[in-house]
């Protein structure tokens, strides 16, 4: 069957017709500006120009080994792509381009991510000037393995250890129990030579907690393990099975002393330490990636929300009023509600993000020149904001395939391989609870110090005892926010209220701590979500004597729902803490209606704004054309049962099961 594929549906053409807005110009915001679109651009037509690197068989077709090698080629010809034509694989990270093309988990991406950034962060001058540009030019291939089969949250109970021998110089690596053996590090299976590794530093009989060690896995020529090393992959997974994640044992093995990671404590030949001028440095990588993530996690719920958005435009079915044709499935209220907020929630995480970069960039800086004060801020942040972007993209990403009824189901719509990728970033880099808790312990402290008179930090300042009062008027975006921010400073004074009197009443801070815990992450997430409604109200704000009308309106009225959605779910608390009243509620209520109507008209144009290609999106449901059911159709045939009209399993099974005698 052969059909002419339009250039883009009626139903498409009808809704981009409808756009108020320089699409161009959204794009560039979303980019961070026209040099960063353009450079995004030439990276992706470099990558479109590369056939080899877009399958043609689904990685679901392949057995477990094809799928790794065939992910493993794809990553190391989009290295070599990009090192041709003068790019870096940050440019890839960095523009989503690499993540896309590869996101059934692909060998490399800790050895660009983690690997590298621990060599950037960790080492000393003489560690990096050795490893930087062997990593960086991949003749050392490596990962970041710390998480073992007893231990991931607890960084401190990790038992891999390694023990100083100052007769050698060396240390010794080992793994005294089956529950040291790291498990899970991603590429550890099959791919990695090297790996970071996290292992308690032993000197003289005495622990010093978990240091940060290169070691060499495999040998350079044959890719054999060393001996002392065992290494293997753990097995199929949720999603992203195209990695090989790994378990690795020691058995004495023995590295030299300068493979421990100096930047930030030393071990001397003669085995005295140098205390860190932090003790949390060593985690540096871990802030960083989670720092990554926030954007990751807006970049995949972006996939899901074109997916979505344009198939709600293409998809007809049932009648809204008796008679009448079917309508676009966009146009039922309770479609827009599953949808909309989520694409308002993408653009606060992408502000959000950015602002988080900067804190990281700022803090860096800092620890550059000794300055140690801003850590714990960055710490919170990054927690917080990696927990809800996750949160929020796994929520957001399964609405998006429940929202594309039966066919969101099938792998050929993209939106279960994004969901079960961004799935695992609830658990991998902290799991969110935890690093929830983490957050929460920085808003007690913060509000114990605010009570004791002292300045806070600006992400918390709001948590003043006595706040400055809100002259905006409450149903403005900035009178909203307060009160949200009322609601959290609530929240938080219950909490600490709740903790004294288990104190008073006899519980250890420890237990009244986990008695409360609940409640805790409770105001963790509430203050993360308080401090993305207030970037996303400071970047529309500023962005509003810059940009057109049409596109400061869309930011707007997207701004406007996240707020409103926001107040409604957290309604419960605001109006115990008096921020709002019921009749406030009704017209918040109301009003979230309105302008679910009111974004429908563009959804489809601001999908279109965030310019993410077919070939990016791998969606049968989300193409630009909307040519859905042609589409769906096709890869349906690539299926290999239908290679041939009757299977063997007709002949082994079925035949034999029809002639018995039952
Ligand atoms: C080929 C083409 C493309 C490929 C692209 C690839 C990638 C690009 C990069 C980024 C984009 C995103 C990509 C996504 C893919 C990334 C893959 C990642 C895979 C996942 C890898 C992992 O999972 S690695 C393992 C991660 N593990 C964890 O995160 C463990 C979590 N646990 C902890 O961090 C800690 O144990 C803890 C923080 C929970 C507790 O630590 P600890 O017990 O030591 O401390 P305390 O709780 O007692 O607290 C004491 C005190 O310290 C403060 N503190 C704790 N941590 C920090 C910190 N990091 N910084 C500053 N301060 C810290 C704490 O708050 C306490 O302070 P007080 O003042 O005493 O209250
Ligand atoms: C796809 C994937 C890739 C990964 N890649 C890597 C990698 O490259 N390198 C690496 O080193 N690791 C990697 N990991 C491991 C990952 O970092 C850990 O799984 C993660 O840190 C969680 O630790 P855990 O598995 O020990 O969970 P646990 O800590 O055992 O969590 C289990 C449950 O206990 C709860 N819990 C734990 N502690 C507390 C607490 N203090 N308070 C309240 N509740 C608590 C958690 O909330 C959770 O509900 C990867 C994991 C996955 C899934």
């Amino acid at each position: 069957m052969s059909v002419v594929v339009p250039e883009c549906c009626d139903d498409l053409k009808r809704e981009r017709g409808r756009c108020l807005f320089n699409k161009e110009e959204l794009t560039n915001i979303l980019d961070g500006g026209p040099k960063l679109t353009e450079k995004r651009r030439r990276i992706e037509k470099m990558l479109i120009n590369t056939p080899e690197l877009f399958d043609d068989v689904s990685p679901d077709y392949l057995s477990h080994e094809d799928r790794y090698s065939n992910e493993l080629r794809k990553a190391t010809q989009l290295m070599t792509t990009l090192e041709k034509n003068g790019f870096t694989y940050n440019d890839a990270v960095t523009t989503g381009t690499g993540l896309w093309l590869l996101m059934d988990g692909n060998p490399l991406s800790l050895h660009i991510s983690m690997f590298l950034d621990t060599i950037k962060g960790q080492s000393n001058p003489q560690q990096l000037q050795e490893w930087l540009p062997l990593a960086e030019k991949f003749k050392i291939i490596g990962t970041y393995a710390q998480t073992e089969l007893g231990h991931g949250t607890f960084v401190r109970g990790l038992e891999t250890t390694a023990t100083y021998d100052s007769t050698t110089k060396e240390f010794v690596l080992h793994s005294p129990t089956i529950t040291a053996t790291k498990w899970w590090p991603g590429a550890l299976g099959k791919t990695s030579n090297h790996a970071v590794v996290m292992a308690q530093l032993y000197l003289g009989g005495k622990c010093y907690g978990p240091h940060i060690f290169m070691v060499q896995l495999r040998d350079l020529e044959t890719h054999r393990t060393l001996p002392g090393i065992v290494v293997g992959e753990i097995g199929p997974r949720l999603g992203m099975n195209s990695n090989d994640n790994g378990f690795l044992q020691f058995n004495h093995h023995r590295i030299p002393l300068t493979n421990m990671f100096m930047k930030h404590s030393q071990v001397t030949e003669d085995g005295k330490y140098v205390k860190p001028l932090h003790s949390k440095l060593s985690y540096g990588t871990m802030v960083q990636t989670r720092v990554g993530i926030v954007y990751h996690a807006s970049r995949e719920l972006s996939r899901a929300l074109i997916i979505a958005i344009r198939y709600s435009a293409v998809r007809h079915q049932s009648e809204m009023v008796p008679g009448d044709p079917e309508p676009q499935i966009l146009d039922y209220q309770t479609q827009q509600y599953k949808l909309l907020p989520h694409l308002a929630s993408f653009f606060a995480l992408r502000f959000s993000a950015r602002a988080l970069l900067e804190v990281f960039i700022g803090t860096s800086a800092g620890l550059g020149s000794g300055k140690m004060n801003m850590l714990p801020e960055l710490h919170a942040l990054s927690s917080g904001l990696k927990a809800v972007a996750t949160n929020d993209a796994v929520k957001g990403t399964d609405i998006c395939r429940l929202a594309c009824g039966g066919h969101g189901y099938l792998s050929s719509s993209n939106l279960p391989r994004i969901y079960t990728a961004i799935a695992a970033g609830i658990t991998y880099e902290g799991e969110n609870t935890v690093l929830f808790l983490q957050v929460a312990r920085y808003l007690i402290k913060s509000f114990r110090a605010s009570s004791q008179g002292q300045t806070l930090p600006f992400s918390v300042s709001y948590l003043r005892v006595q706040p400055p009062s809100s002259h905006a008027p409450l149903m403005s975006d900035r009178g909203l926010v307060d009160a949200l921010g009322a609601g959290v400073r609530w929240m938080v004074g219950e909490a600490e209220r709740r903790l004294q009197q288990l104190v008073d009443s006899g519980h250890s801070p420890h237990a009244a701590w986990n008695a409360c815990s609940v409640h805790l992450v409770q105001c963790a997430d509430a203050h993360t979500r308080y401090y993305i409604c207030e970037q996303f109200v400071d970047a529309v704000s500023k962005l509003g004597e810059t940009v057109s009308s049409g596109v400061h309106e869309v930011l707007r009225q997207l701004c406007r729902l996240y707020i409103l959605h926001r107040v409604i779910q957290t309604a419960g608390i605001l109006l115990r803490c008096g921020a709002v009243d019921g009749k406030a509620l009704t017209s918040i209520e109301e009003e979230e209606c309105h302008l679910l109507a009111t974004l429908r008209i563009q959804a489809v144009s601001i999908v279109d704004a965030i310019d993410i290609k077919d070939v990016f999106l791998k969606s049968t449901l989300g193409a630009w054309d909307g040519n859905v059911y042609q589409r769906i159709y096709e890869e349906a045939q690539k299926s290999p049962l239908n290679k041939s009209d009757v299977t063997q399993g007709y002949y082994q099974y079925l035949r034999p099961l029809m002639k018995a005698n039952l």
